[in-house]
């Protein structure tokens, strides 16, 4: 063994050789959080490339060799597993094939490859111009600016994408976006996750009228994007006249009997979702125009059609601003007074003049497109502006009201449009004409003559606006020929691809991203059907239409545990009170329990009792880097294949079902709302998670057997379930509770990765005395929280008491980066039938040889001083040497210890 010692030295010497010495290891007093950066940023430089070369894996593995051969345990099975091997658990990357094409498009989006985000995307349009035959040089549709590197994507067999499709099927469920029975399309993914109601809409991604949800994901600890009064009166009034009428208001398709289209749509999609997750010129949840920079970039033209709309294989006319009301008679949506101001026309008159373009997408809703849309969103091509006035249509009661119109042209009318009827014929270009003009004699403004009664003042502000001097009828009323035939020259910036190209390692590469970042989770135009698709699985994108199986992924790279620690150091600079609300009416505690410091809340209950506590058990670097702690668990967890992925959920109060933005899956006995078989059994599960639930099941049993706790009244059931969640960079879980039926009164996290802040507060109605609530906030249905606390790396959370979840509600916000959240709860076969409770009792089951990770809060954890210590690496291990040698550590904890030292100089070198 001295020998081997030898050896270790002489490689610490090396170490030490190529760090210049330059470990500084934290002193025992609280260090500055500017030491700290340079402590674990700084040395690293000082490595020489071969060193920084050095995975955490190789480092320990010289390190165990050179000390352990032979070694009389071997290496544990259980360790984590390498960066390698996790590189290596990535698909390999191929060339996607990407031929979709269609007859008509002129745009070849299909090689171009670059990262688009919501706020470049119309930075990259190169300056250009249309011909005067309004067609476009091919060259100049060129973006100059993509760069052009191959795609990578794997293509996946169609036995592994049917295999994917087992789960993640569409058409199970014969309700639509919207919650009403409608085209085939329309019908979500087979529920795989529980199923939530919330009425949080940060899980559901509504802003204000358009939403923004990528925009708005990140927004910490404010609930500024919640949805207005004015949309959930919509939401309200929708499901009322959806009850009224016992039609489908949405997702109507009215396409039959319509001829075929002569081409089909580049991108298409049959959610709303998948639109706005996936095409950077469209994010409006509600709305049907989508504004950005206060411009009109596009818009959903589709059951809402007005009087006098068109839409033809070139132009659309259609109304914007909205202002139509339920008309409680007819329960049809009627224009109930005039349409003056419009921020909404304001866009569409700024795009005008800024010359940009807008997209139009049609749906099958809309009953005067001129042939059978192929699927519920069809995405036409890019537009022009020409013109925004405001006319007179008959509204509510038959009276006369103002509304705003808009009229767009195709800018490229150098091919057929894909919707154009079959057998119909092409638009004639000699039969292009212009509009003539009329000055009125009153306001000497200048109006087209736009309809065939004659010309008017178009003013709005002038006496004579929509005087045609004779009486007219409003069913009769149309525009004029010439307006119609009416083309205008582009002169405005190259629109860029309809398809935003898909994302590339390289372009990752680039930027930096391991994977999990935002951009990650933007849906893909399928390179295959065109269909947009969500990012619904944790590592990969998979066609969403049935009949294509599509799927492209991009690298996901460990994110070292040095990342970890440095990004918590980001987030230290506060001091630790202003991470942590508590209410007054809340009753803290603190004690030491294992290694970790805990803190109780007691939350009141309404009858000046406790509803129950939230322990927080707030972990350290030595419990974490314990063997099988935190650091190892996460890495594990990035290495296992936990097939996490994004669930439906329905937004309360309203019909809406959309995917939470935030990754999951169940691991045990089924919860409630999956369908028993889609849970994995803990048998199957891979270790990472039942090291964590033996973690939690320490917690759990130390909170319910507490002494100090009054108010017990339920023994500790051992955990059988485990959700674990994954969140990207800036996912978040917006309010909830944990109080399903089945569920028991104990529920336990374990945080890994980010730090993220869990807030808690009374839900709306209750009344809880001790917060002697705001007369002004007393009723409204957002409480403000009452307890806040920071959840860090290797933190358990232990909820107990059933009246918490009947009271409260939580969320959970990540700082951003990467963060798993692993609970447990009892699943209570009471509440199962009893083939249920059969397969529960199965699954919830730990298999045997678990009890080796049963954990006792890290409560003999050796003090790893020497990782890092006051001292080089050669004292280290003279330390270590020392310490095995009088029987102070044993061969594993030597190991142990040897393999934390080479973890501690991979992350100082990772984090360079
Ligand atoms: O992410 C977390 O820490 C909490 C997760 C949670 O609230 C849940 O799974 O119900
Ligand atoms: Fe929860």
């Amino acid at each position: 063994m001295d020998q081997d010692y030898e050896a270790a030295l002489q490689l610490s010497h090396q170490l030490n050789a190529n760090m210049g010495q330059n470990v500084v290891a934290p002193s025992t007093t609280r260090e500055t959080r500017a030491s700290k950066k340079a402590r674990i940023s700084d040395s690293p430089a000082a490595l020489s490339p071969e060193l920084m070369s050095l995975t955490e894996t190789t480092v320990s593995d010289a390190l165990s060799s050179l000390l352990l051969s032979p070694s009389p345990t071997g290496s544990s099975p259980e360790a984590p597993s390498s960066q390698e091997d996790l590189m290596h658990s990535q698909s390999p990357t191929g060339t996607a094939s990407s031929s979709f094409s269609t007859p008509t498009s002129s745009y070849d989006n299909t090689n171009t490859s670059m990262v688009v985000t919501e706020e470049d995307w119309f930075l990259v349009q190169k300056q250009g111009g249309q011909n005067s035959d309004g067609t476009w040089d091919r060259e100049s549709l060129v973006t100059t600016n993509m760069n052009t590197s191959p795609k990578k994507a794997v293509r996946v067999t169609r036995s592994a994408s049917r295999e994917l499709q087992r789960t993640s099927v569409a058409h199970q469920i014969n309700i639509s976006d919207d919650g009403i029975p409608g085209s085939e399309q329309e019908q979500p993914q087979k529920l795989r996750v529980r199923k939530r109601e919330t009425d949080d809409d940060d899980d559901f991604l509504f802003d204000d009228k358009q939403s923004s949800p990528d925009l708005m994901e990140g927004v910490q600890g404010t609930s500024d994007h919640k949805p207005t009064q004015k949309r959930k009166a919509m939401a309200k009034m929708t499901s009322k006249i959806a009850k009224k009428s016992k039609a489908p208001l949405y997702h109507e398709n009215v396409q039959d009997g319509k001829p075929e289209p002569i081409g089909q749509p580049i991108v298409w999609a049959f959610k709303r979702q998948q639109l706005c997750e996936t095409l950077p010129y469209y994010n409006a949840y509600q709305s049907g125009a989508y504004t950005h920079d206060n411009i009109a970039r596009s818009i959903l033209i589709d059951k809402e059609v007005s009087v006098r709309d068109k839409f033809d294989e070139e132009i659309v006319i259609t109304s914007v601003g909205g202002g139509r009301l339920l008309d409680e008679k007819t329960g049809r949506m009627v224009y109930k007074k005039d349409q003056i101001f419009s921020s909404i026309a304001n866009a569409f008159l700024r795009a005008m003049e800024l010359k940009s373009p807008v997209a139009i997408i049609a749906g099958q809703g809309n009953k005067i497109s001129p042939s059978k849309l192929p699927h519920y969103y069809n995405v036409l091509d890019w537009f022009h502006v020409t013109d925004v006035w405001q006319e007179k249509v008959l509204g509510h009661n038959d009276v006369r009201v103002i509304i705003w119109k808009v009229r767009m042209e195709k800018i490229n009318l150098s091919n057929r449009s894909w919707w154009a009827a079959q057998n119909s014929s092409p638009q004639n270009l000699e039969e292009r004409m212009t509009t003539d003009k009329h000055l009125c004699g009153e306001c000497n403004v200048e109006s087209k003559v736009m309809y065939n009664v004659g010309p008017a003042c178009l003013n709005v502000s002038c006496g004579q606006f929509f005087n045609f001097g004779v009486e007219y009828d409003d069913n009769t009323l149309d525009y004029h020929p010439a307006f119609l035939k009416e083309r205008t020259i582009f002169l405005g910036n190259d629109p860029g691809p309809l398809a935003p190209p898909p994302l590339t390692d390289d372009e990752l590469n680039r930027i930096g991203a391991l994977g999990y970042e935002k951009l990650c989770k933007r849906g893909m135009v399928c390179q295959t059907c065109g269909c947009c698709i969500r990012r619904i699985q944790w590592g990969q994108w998979s066609c969403e239409n049935t009949d294509c199986d599509y799927t492209y992924r991009v690298q996901q790279l460990p994110v070292p545990i040095s990342t970890v620690i440095a990004n918590d150091m980001d987030h230290d600079d506060q001091p630790e009170d202003e991470n942590r609300k508590v209410h007054g009416g809340i009753i803290c505690h603190q004690s030491i329990v294992g290694s970790y410091d805990l803190q109780t809340f007691d939350l009141p209950n309404e009858n000046g009792g406790i509803a129950g506590s939230i322990r927080h058990f707030k972990a350290n670097g030595l419990i974490n880097q314990q063997r099988d702690g935190p650091n190892d668990l996460f890495q594990e967890i990035q290495g296992s294949d936990l097939d996490l992925r994004r669930g439906a959920a329905v937004h309360k109060g309203t019909t809406q079902e959309v995917l939470t933005n935030h990754f999951t899956q169940n691991l045990g006995a089924a919860y409630k709302y999956l369908v028993a078989q889609d849970s994995k059994g803990f048998n199957e599960a891979p270790p990472v998670v039942i090291k964590a639930a033996k973690r939690m099941i320490w917690a759990g049993q130390h909170a319910v057997n507490d002494k100090n706790t009054v108010h017990h009244t339920e023994g500790f059931q051992n955990f059988n379930e485990c959700l674990v969640i994954g969140y990207f960079d800036g996912s978040k879980i917006g309010y909830h509770d944990d109080g399903e039926k089945t569920l028991g009164p104990t529920v336990a996290t374990l945080s890994l990765g980010a730090n993220a802040v869990m807030k808690f507060r009374p839900k709306h109605k209750t009344h809880i005395p001790a917060f002697e609530e705001d007369p002004k906030t007393k009723d409204k249905k957002e409480k403000p929280a009452v307890l806040t606390i920071t959840l860090k790396h290797g933190d358990i959370v232990v909820m107990h008491g059933r009246s918490i979840q009947k009271l409260y509600e939580h969320e959970v916000t990540p700082y951003g980066g990467l963060r798993f959240a692993l609970t447990c709860r009892y699943i209570v076969p009471d509440t199962l039938s009893p083939i249920e409770r059969l397969v529960a009792a199965d699954k919830g089951a730990f298999p045997p040889g678990s009890e080796r990770f049963n954990y006792n809060g890290s409560l003999h954890a050796i003090p790893l001083s020497s990782i890092p210590g006051q001292n080089s690496l050669q004292d280290t291990l003279n330390e270590i040497k020392a310490k095995h040698q009088v029987g102070e550590l044993d061969t594993p904890q030597l190991e142990m210890l040897l393999r934390d030292l080479g973890e501690y100089y991979v992350s100082i070198a990772g984090s360079a």
